[in-house]
């Protein structure tokens, strides 16, 4: 089964579907023995951790394929990526759905800011025109070469535009091809009531912490008719305090020993990685050997 068939079907069995940001292979296999169905790789996600640069456009594909080929190698959980503008004109983004295709991506959604793009949940964001977004998703979609690979349409624009016009946008989009609409730092329950009834495909809800959105709960977003719940950076963000509290300990006390409680255990982390398996295959071997 492709992985955007199997992003798909999760959309259809989740009502919403949860999708969780993984920033790298070990937790997109921690995601998924937790029992989460959809996992996300940020943009933001990869130029911070990865390259520790600010989320300003800075990264290029192959930046971001390389996260993508080491999460999908681990974990077969539908992976949806993060795109950005899609890394040039026509072409270039017809080349990035194919590299994104072949890398096991399941879903990308692709933005209608200018290539000089900032967080969504910033100010003073700037966007191409619908014409510009739109010829953007028409090339996506004509590249694709699995149908089920699943294409959504980032619009950045209610914060310069407004609902209305935003969701004028979200329809000429969604005429184009697009397959879901990501509705950026919108922030009520108004404004997603206002794009589900416009649309007839899902909505996504972006659940980003300290920005313009408030915290909904998926069952308050699932009434309001949003289909898709994103935690992009959740994850990644407890992961970073934690560390920074074991980096602080460690200079302040000379030993972690204060911090060891709120590490994951040797066995928990083995657990996860299935370490068990392959040392037992390991010692079979080296018994094997010792018989000979
Ligand atoms: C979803 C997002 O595009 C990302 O790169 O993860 C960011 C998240 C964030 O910065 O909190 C966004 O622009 O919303
Ligand atoms: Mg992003």
């Amino acid at each position: 089964m492709s992985a955007g068939k199997k992003f798909r079907d999760a959309l259809k069995a989740n009502q919403p579907l949860q999708i969780v940001g993984t920033i790298n292979a070990y937790s997109a296999m921690m995601a998924k023995q937790i029992g989460h169905q959809a996992i996300y790789l940020s943009g933001g996600g990869v130029a911070n951790a990865s390259y520790g640069l600010p989320d300003l456009g800075m990264t290029s594909l192959n930046d971001v394929i390389a996260d993508v080929q080491r999460i999908t190698s681990a974990c077969d959980l539908p992976l949806m990526v993060d795109i950005d503008t899609g890394w040039g004109g026509a072409f270039n983004i017809a080349k990035t759905i194919r590299d994104m295709e072949k890398a096991g991506a399941a879903a990308v959604h692709l933005e209608d800011q200018v290539a000089q793009k900032r967080c969504g949940h910033r100010p003073n964001k700037e966007i191409v025109s619908t014409e510009e977004m739109v010829d953007r998703i028409k090339a996506a979609v004509d590249a694709r070469t699995d149908k089920d690979f699943f294409i959504m349409a980032r619009t950045d624009s209610f914060a310069q535009e407004g609902l209305e016009a935003a969701i004028e946008r979200a329809k000429a989009y969604v005429a184009a091809g697009a397959d879901g609409i990501f509705a950026e730092a919108v922030q009520t329950e108004e404004h997603y009531r206002a794009f589900s009834e416009a649309l007839d495909v899902p909505i996504l809800a972006n659940m980003t912490e300290f920005g313009k959105t408030e915290l909904w709960n998926k069952q308050e977003l699932a009434d309001w008719g949003v289909g898709m719940v994103l935690y992009p950076l959740s994850a990644f963000r407890a992961m970073n305090k934690a560390a920074e509290l074991v980096y602080r300990t460690l200079l302040n006390d000379g030993d972690q020993k204060a911090v060891v409680d709120t590490m994951q255990t040797r066995m928990d982390l083995y657990d996860y990685l299935g370490y068990h398996d392959y040392e037992q295959k390991l010692d079979a071997l080296f018994a094997e050997g010792k018989n000979k």
